[in-house]
């Protein structure tokens, strides 16, 4: 029989962890099961949720604080293979019952089937930009609310310039009068295609998709239509099933760019909610995205290392779809660049909003520091090494400082 097996972590006070799994595979399934008549139970056992294991987690004797690693499995006969159905199932009423927090989800290889995974993952985006030898690095349109297209043209021509290869709207930039949606795409592609002629280096941009749910697919394939890149999009604020529905649209046919704005609210906890890994790394990567941003533990908005590797791995790692670039975000400089490198490796993109445009030279000295970094980096060299030839490097350098990795022992 195909299941989907969930793995909650559960604080019970009353800590009776193998009475709560207990409740947990019956009361999300079938209901009461013992005092049910024989017939009745042959009939619905196929729909019987089963307790696969309960481990001890943590014992804090001073917080009196027990917990434990219950895992569950579901039969896939219950619901429609869909994620709402899904995430009701397995995390539905139970998410309101105490502290507990959905960990994983294993998906039956039938089940898997259901799900699109990402249109053109790693290796499509790398073929579209013929980059293929290093990290690619991102950058974030600033200060663009209340300023008109020229304003946002030209900062589109700077950072192109600087050797960038995905610029993205700020999540927070909307439709609006100055700087309209359909304007973004045409006149930031003529941008884009002018540095191409004139330097040979292509960047690709990422155009935020943002209005009413019931109108994003309309947008999404006259977006395609006008010939956009790239779309972003605030996953979270709608629905990990909306950005299923906009993957598999072949009229839109885009890659899509999952912003986690609001995930926070779901997934900060450390007792309640859904975790990073899944929601961020796994679902995100079913549901067909092929870039999925998220904290990276070392800049203004910082995650605990452990997760944001595990969103990383996740989204990497051998599956049945194709791989999503990990995103790590969020107050990044030229300085990190060692540390990302470090946790991430070169299938993953380096991404910054402040450290670009907050260099002394402006985005394209941001944008150049960033590329000298990585080489030094790739070369198996220091940031320290950063000599007088690589001077917007150094310039970021006395601004914002810069990490080494830990060297390992043994
Ligand atoms: C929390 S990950 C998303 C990062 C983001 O949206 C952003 O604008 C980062 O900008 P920054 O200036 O911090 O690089
Ligand atoms: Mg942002």
């Amino acid at each position: 029989m195909s299941e989907i097996i969930a793995t909650y972590l559960v604080h019970d006070e009353k800590h009776n962890p193998e009475k709560k799994a207990e409740e947990i595979a019956l009361g999300l399934t079938v209901g009461s099961w013992t005092h049910l008549p024989e017939l009745e139970k042959q009939q619905l056992e196929k729909h019987k949720g089963r307790v696969v294991s309960v481990e001890d987690y943590t014992k804090d004797e001073e917080k009196k604080e027990t917990a434990a690693v219950i895992k569950i499995a579901y039969p896939t006969v219950n619901f429609s293979p869909d994620l709402p159905a899904i995430l009701t199932t397995v995390f539905g009423k139970l998410s309101l019952d105490g502290k507990i927090k959905l960990l994983d989800l294993q998906f039956s290889n039938e089940l898997k089937s259901f799900f699109p995974g990402p249109r053109f993952g790693i290796d499509g985006l790398r073929e579209k930009l013929n980059v293929y030898d290093r990290p690619l690095l991102m950058s974030i349109f600033k200060g663009v609310l209340g300023k008109d297209m020229d304003f946002l043209t030209s900062q589109l021509r700077e950072q192109a310039l600087g050797g960038i290869d995905l610029v993205k709207d700020d999540e927070i930039l909307f439709e609006n009068r100055l700087t309209p949606f359909e304007a973004r795409i045409t006149e930031g592609k003529e941008v884009l295609r002018q540095v191409y002629e004139e330097t040979g280096h292509r960047t690709l941009y990422a155009v935020n998709l943002t209005g009413r749910s019931f109108d994003l697919k309309d947008k999404a394939r006259k977006a395609s239509r006008l010939g956009a890149d790239l779309l972003l999009f605030n996953v979270f604020s709608y629905g990990l099933d909306v950005l299923q529905s906009l993957r598999e649209d072949d009229e839109i046919g885009l890659p899509i760019m999952a912003h986690p704005a609001v995930s926070g609210a779901l997934s900060a906890s450390s007792v309640y909610g859904i975790s990073y890994p899944l929601l961020l790394g796994k679902l995100l990567r079913y549901a067909g995205a092929d870039l999925s941003l998220f904290p990276s533990p070392y800049g203004s908005v910082a995650l605990e290392k452990t997760l944001a590797l595990s969103i990383g791995d996740t989204l990497t790692r051998n599956d049945f779809c194709k791989r999503t670039f990990p995103v790590p975000s969020a107050g990044i400089h030229p300085g990190l660049v060692p540390l990302l490198f470090e946790d991430f490796g070169i299938d993953s993109v380096i991404n910054a909003g402040g450290g670009v445009h907050g260099h002394p030279d402006g985005a394209r000295g941001g944008g150049l520091a960033f590329r000298q970094a990585i080489d030094l980096i790739l070369n198996g060299a220091s940031l320290t090494d950063a000599p007088s030839n690589f001077p917007e490097l150094k310039k970021a350098i006395d601004l914002w400082g810069y990490k080494e990795v830990a060297v390992k022992n043994g």
